[in-house]
């Protein structure tokens, strides 16, 4: 099968075999071979030989080709919904959210390339000042397997737009997603070279990341690979190095009169996505209070309730399959390990089905436990912290070395400003679930949750790179010249 798209041809890849398989049934949906390292270093190759041809092109004639792109995607929504649910589990519903939000990327990133790294220009004395900005030349980008096609094309999108030209390794466990992509790029008229896709597990990764001949790499995954990304740049300020990656983040509850809506904000928050967002609240901080303890009995009620199906199902469920046995197994060995710490499990997480990633979501309180790790569990569980002190509570929350998203739900606006101003995160919502973030707003986390260069509406900044020029038409003598200086 030809899995490697260079130069705008596929290529067999020459590197070992791999397979993607839907977590829903464990059927094989995608199998191939993953790209040699000559094959990266030929992707790369291309990528360059096109670069400057490619940022020499009219913008209005690059921002075609980005609008036919949207055009294949919204031709071909349903069919690429339906691959995104096959090899990720997620429900139908959710892929399809997936494919609207890559269909609006396109417009937005227009918008912050005129508005964050257009031209501008100001007069001055005899000259004219100018801010412009220029492509860094070759990016990889690395994509995670949660959203297989928004993440990598919120990076995608805004690179090739600037004039960058990309060598994309997606997550190896959703292959089939970048094919699919990378064919309605080819639809859309891609000049040969611009996209270049290598498929593959962990060397063909290594191999791009550490390639000599990259000005740069936009990474979203897990903060372990991106802490390796980060130690593997150090030594080369000269690339420009963009990293989006995980949270351990925290959701505060206190005195709301809507128990509903509370317990309503924090499953959207935990559970949407079978808690695989980087987004997704991992810690709940409540009250211990009567309001505290109703939203909890509720919230616990609801947990059972929430339908957990096929990703085709007739009766879409809230969430689908997790992306694979492994990651399910991995969230039910989680939860153990809490409860020998001394957590007490409020709702099981429980497998649904053996060979499957199908999990039920849980609720565990760990108030109990006095150390607990600041990791981060990518799944449907969400641990429960009892607190008696809005200040204790805030300081926990920003007992983390992750700062990706916090937010809290109370009915108090002094409460919020209060949290506004002490808690440490790149996403802070109030009264809203702190997933679903907007693509029209900056996106990214402190600490171990990036590497403070903003993606989504901010990925303008670091696709490309500021050139100040100061410019007569022609040169002129001043009048007066420098102390000293006599030009005769
Ligand atoms: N902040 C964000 O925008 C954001 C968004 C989505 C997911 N995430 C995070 O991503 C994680 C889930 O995604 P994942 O498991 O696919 O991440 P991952 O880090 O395992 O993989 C991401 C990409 O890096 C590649 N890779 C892995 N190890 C590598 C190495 N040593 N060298 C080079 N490349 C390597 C993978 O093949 C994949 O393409 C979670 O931690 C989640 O929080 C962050
Ligand atoms: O899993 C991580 C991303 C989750 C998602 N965030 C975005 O889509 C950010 C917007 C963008 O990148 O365009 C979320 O918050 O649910």
């Amino acid at each position: 099968m030809n899995t490697q798209l260079i130069n705008n041809q596929w290529h067999a890849g020459q590197g070992p075999a791999f397979n993607s398989v839907n977590p829903s049934n464990g059927e094989v949906v995608w199998q191939g071979n993953g790209a040699s390292p000559e094959q990266v270093s030929s992707a790369i190759e291309a990528a360059r030989a096109a670069q400057i041809q490619w940022a020499d092109m009219p913008i209005e004639q690059r921002i075609t080709i980005l609008e036919n792109f949207v055009a294949q995607l919204k031709e071909h929504s349903e069919e690429f919904a339906s691959i995104i649910a096959r090899e990720t589990g997620k429900p139908l519903w959710e892929t399809r959210t997936e494919v609207g939000a890559m269909t609006g990327k396109v417009a937005i990133a227009i918008r912050a390339y005129n508005e964050r790294t257009g031209t501008t220009e100001n007069p001055m004395p005899g000259a004219k000042a100018f801010i412009r900005h220029k492509p860094h030349g070759v990016v990889a980008i690395f994509g995670p397997y949660n959203f297989p096609g928004h993440l990598p094309n919120g990076h995608i999108v805004p690179a090739i737009l600037a004039g960058n030209t990309v060598v994309f390794k997606p997550s190896e466990l959703t292959p089939h997603v970048a094919q699919f992509t990378l064919e309605l790029w080819l639809k859309a008229g891609l000049p040969a070279g611009v996209i270049n896709l290598v498929q593959g597990e962990l060397e063909t990764g290594k191999a791009l990341a550490s390639h000599q001949d990259i000005d740069g790499l936009f990474f979203t995954g897990s903060s372990n690979t991106g802490h390796l990304l980060h130690k593997q740049f150090a030594g080369h300020p000269g690339k420009i190095l963009a990293l989006e990656m995980g949270g351990n983040n925290p959701l505060v509850v206190k005195d709301v009169a809507d128990v509903s809506a509370a317990v309503h904000d924090i499953i959207q928050s935990g559970f949407i996505t079978s808690g695989q967002r980087c987004t997704c609240a991992r810690r709940l901080f409540i009250e211990k209070s009567a309001n505290g303890d109703a939203i909890l009995e509720k919230l616990i009620s609801a947990t059972k309730n929430i339908l957990v199906d096929d990703s085709f199902a007739d009766d879409q469920p809230f969430m689908g399959a997790m992306i694979s046995e492994k990651a399910a197994l991995g969230m039910v060995a989680a939860q153990a390990d809490l409860v020998k710490q001394g957590a007490e499990v409020l709702v099981e997480l429980k497998q649904l089905k053996p060979g499957t990633g199908f999990v039920s979501p849980g609720i565990i309180d760990v108030t109990k436990i006095d150390e607990i790790a600041d990791e981060e569990h990518f799944g449907p569980l969400i641990k429960v912290y009892r607190y008696t002190d809005f200040d204790s509570a805030i300081a926990e929350a920003n007992n983390t070395s992750f700062g990706l998203s916090a937010g809290l739900l109370a009915d108090s606006e002094d409460d919020y400003s209060h949290f506004l101003k002490r808690i440490r995160a790149g996403i802070v919502n109030w009264n809203r679930p702190i997933t679903g973030a907007s693509s029209a707003a900056p996106f990214g986390g402190i600490g171990a949750s990036g590497n403070h260069r903003a993606s989504a509406y901010y990925a303008a900044d670091y696709c490309a790179y500021p050139v100040a020029s100061v410019e007569s038409e022609k040169v002129n003598l001043p009048q007066t010249l420098a102390p000293g200086l006599i030009i005769e």
